[in-house]
């Protein structure tokens, strides 16, 4: 293993500071807030680096937790040399096949999941955001929109975003913030040739400031073969009793012309189509939901499983335990330069979830081609 060493400068609050591990050979940069402590503890082992805790501990509450603040000082970089993430180095270090750390667009980390039979997920830190999941043929399944940046500022626009702890406009951000801070990567695995890796986010002084409550959100993604599992669980660590609503904003890659969902007839629908904090109630009466125009419908106690069919020769089975309720979304000419390319099809809790101090509350999504 490499010999290392830490310099490490004083983590001043205007965050313009560098950490700089170093050892013999190459380099990997990133911003310093697109590295939670965990992840910069995981690459750095995996590199026979020593991250002592109080560094890890100093740069969390210098520059992971202020948020917006913290993200507006690009200047914070994180070098450290010699710990080029190589996807063969880590699989090699972490015993584990079919998972490694790379340096995703805009330096961001993100966590590649292959299996065996040629399918791959890729779920960046920020956000905890699934960006990619290809079949075994090699096609992606999800759209990540082409305005879309990497600039651990501002969520990641495409693949299958987190709304939590609100979905939509509301009291707090557009879909509030778990979309827009950098989760720590808590655990990864491989059973039975399922990669598979858990993060975790917990309150923090940014997402005190609009939401004012302790809780843990964790997320588990696992990739099969012909399937992506995620699971989503979130305690109420808190002393006083919370509630949220959430979602999961998966885009999936379309040609919208020939889009249909199929399972929702008969379920009570909130259409937001004119005006979103206004939502017309109504029931879906078609067989098959088709996108010939502006969509932004939200589906009341829909059913365990939808099926997409995308207009570009796929089936997606979307099934799911605890997420009650669905929407679909195309901006159609709103979004002139990509509407085309992609539909939302989005399982979601719209109902507010009120849980106790101690409570938990978790749902289960399984995309698979069919
Ligand atoms: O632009 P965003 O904040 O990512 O939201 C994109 C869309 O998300 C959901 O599908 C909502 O139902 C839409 O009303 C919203 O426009």
């Amino acid at each position: 293993m490499a010999a290392a060493s830490i310099v490490a400068s004083s983590f001043s609050s205007a965050c313009s500071s560098l950490l700089t591990i170093s050892s013999s050979s190459s380099s990997f940069a990133t911003t310093a807030q697109s590295l939670s402590p965990s992840a910069l503890k995981f690459i750095a082992l995996r590199k026979g680096v020593l991250l002592k805790h109080k560094t890890l501990l100093s740069y969390s509450s210098d520059s992971r937790h202020k948020g917006r603040e913290a993200l507006k000082h690009n200047s914070c970089v994180c070098q450290a040399a010699g710990m080029a993430v190589e996807a063969e180095t880590l699989n090699k270090d972490f015993g584990l096949k079919g998972l490694r750390i790379e340096t995703g667009k805009g330096g961001l980390p993100k966590v590649v999941l292959s299996s065996e039979l040629g399918s791959s997920a890729e779920i960046y830190l920020y956000g905890a955001c699934v960006t990619s999941w290809k079949s075994m043929d090699g096609k992606d399944l999800l759209f990540v929109r082409p305005d879309a940046v990497f600039n651990g500022i501002k969520p990641i626009s495409g693949g299958i975003p987190h709304c939590f702890p609100q979905f939509g406009p509301g009291e707090i951000q557009q879909h509030g913030f778990a979309r827009n801070v950098t989760w720590n990567l808590l655990s990864t695995e491989n059973q039975a040739g399922s990669p598979s890796v858990t993060l975790d986010i917990e309150e923090s002084e940014y997402s005190q400031s609009m939401w004012g409550h302790a809780f843990k959100a964790t997320y588990k993604v696992a990739l099969e073969a012909e399937r992506l599992r995620t699971e989503l669980i979130i305690k109420n660590t808190d002393t006083r009793p919370f509630f949220f609503t959430t979602a999961l904003h998966t885009y999936f890659s379309a040609s919208i012309g020939g889009v249909s969902v199929k399972g929702l007839k008969g379920c009570r629908t909130l259409n937001k189509d004119p005006d979103p904090k206004n939502p017309i109630p109504g029931v879906e009466e078609r067989d098959s939901v088709t996108f010939p125009a502006f969509v932004d419908c939200m589906y009341l106690n829909s059913p365990e499983e939808l099926l997409l069919e995308n207009g570009l020769g796929d089936r997606i089975s979307i099934k799911n335990k605890g997420w009650t309720d669905a929407v679909l979304w195309n901006p159609y000419l709103t979004m002139e330069a990509s509407y085309n390319d992609f539909v939302c099809v989005e399982n979601a809790k719209l109902d507010k979830v009120h849980l106790q101090p101690g409570e938990s509350w978790e749902a289960k999504q399984v995309i698979s081609v069919v």
